[in-house]
């Protein structure tokens, strides 16, 4: 049975239409990322699917059951946006708390929550209170929250936002080795780690679901993207453009080009690529197999 199924989904908040016409159905399995500008309706669609609104049309079934359904209890967590922890209580207690209204006993709340706080890193902070930790160690401690009982779906809406390289990193860690039980679906506008971390993208716009892109697809070895140090670009683009495998180059971003060729030219075109960086003493940065999310997405 399927993960998710949004079925002709739409949500309107009196007048205003948020999502509309969503269809899609989610298999369990490699994270999931939710893309989409500002107001697309991301935070809306992760509302439905945690039941804590109602569609206007249309149906969301997880595991084949409605999201505020008591069958589901424990199997899907959520870590909203705006996640705040209580300034009153220590790491420990709050965790306690939440376990204990999942249905775990006094001594097993404990342990449990101390199993997820040394998941995200942070076993020695259970005895403080909030007010005392960083905001990326306060990320950590409610995507701890969120990964008590082992849930088997997790919705992360901006996870790293705002987090150092570091605590960032940490997070992307902590999902992939989560996701051997656990989906992730993860609401993010940093198209790098989502591209790090997900096979599947479903991109949003004002409302509708404009695009399922899977990052690994199987047109992936068509294009190269490469990012040069220094070079000439209207000299790259001729010179690449005259290659007969080559069907199209793109100067995506400032120094950086996307090589359409032909599937059947493999690793040949690839030496034929270098040999030429060399003639020329150009210096690549890096050179990608496929395209970029960002540029399946927008270009
Ligand atoms: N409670 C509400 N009442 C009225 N309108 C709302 C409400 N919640 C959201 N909206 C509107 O619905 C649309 C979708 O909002 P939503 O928060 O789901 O978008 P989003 O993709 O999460 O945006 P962001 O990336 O800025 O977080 C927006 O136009 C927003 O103003």
């Amino acid at each position: 049975m399927s993960l998710i199924t949004c079925e002709s989904v739409g949500k309107s908040y009196g007048s205003k239409r948020a999502l509309n016409n969503v269809s899609f159905t989610i298999e369990a399995g490699a994270p999931i990322a939710l893309v989409g500008p500002n107001g697309a309706g991301k935070t809306t669609l992760f509302s439905l699917l945690c039941g804590y609104i109602s569609p206007t049309d249309g149906q969301v079934k997880i595991f084949g059951e409605r999201p505020n359904s008591t069958a589901l209890l424990g199997q899907i967590a959520a870590l909203p946006q705006d996640a705040r922890l209580d300034p009153n209580l220590t790491v420990l207690a709050q965790l306690v708390l939440f376990a204990q209204l999942q249905g775990f006993n006094n001594k097993q709340a404990k342990a449990e929550s101390l199993r997820v706080l040394a998941l995200v890193g942070l076993a020695d902070v259970a005895a403080q209170k909030p007010l005392s930790l960083s905001h990326g160690m306060s990320k950590r401690v409610s995507i701890a929250q969120a990964l008590i009982g082992q849930p088997k779906l997790v919705l992360l809406d901006e996870p790293t936002a705002g987090l150092d390289p570091a605590n960032a990193k940490a997070i992307r860690e902590l999902v992939t080795a989560q996701s051997v039980h656990t989906t992730f679906v993860i609401s993010s506008h940093n198209l790098d780690e989502l591209e790090k971390l997900c096979d599947k993208v479903l991109y949003l716009d004002q409302g509708e679901l404009n695009q399922s892109v899977s990052i690994k697809d199987a047109q992936a070895d068509d294009y190269l993207t490469v990012s040069m140090h220094d070079c000439d670009n209207e000299q790259f683009n001729s010179l690449i453009n005259a290659f007969p495998e080559v069907l199209s180059v793109k100067n995506s971003q400032h120094n950086e080009f996307v090589i359409q060729y032909t599937k059947h030219a493999g690793y040949q075109f690839e030496l034929k690529l270098f040999e030429l960086f060399a003639t020329h003493q150009w210096q690549y940065h890096t050179l990608q197999r496929g395209r970029t999310l960002e540029d399946k997405l927008f270009s």
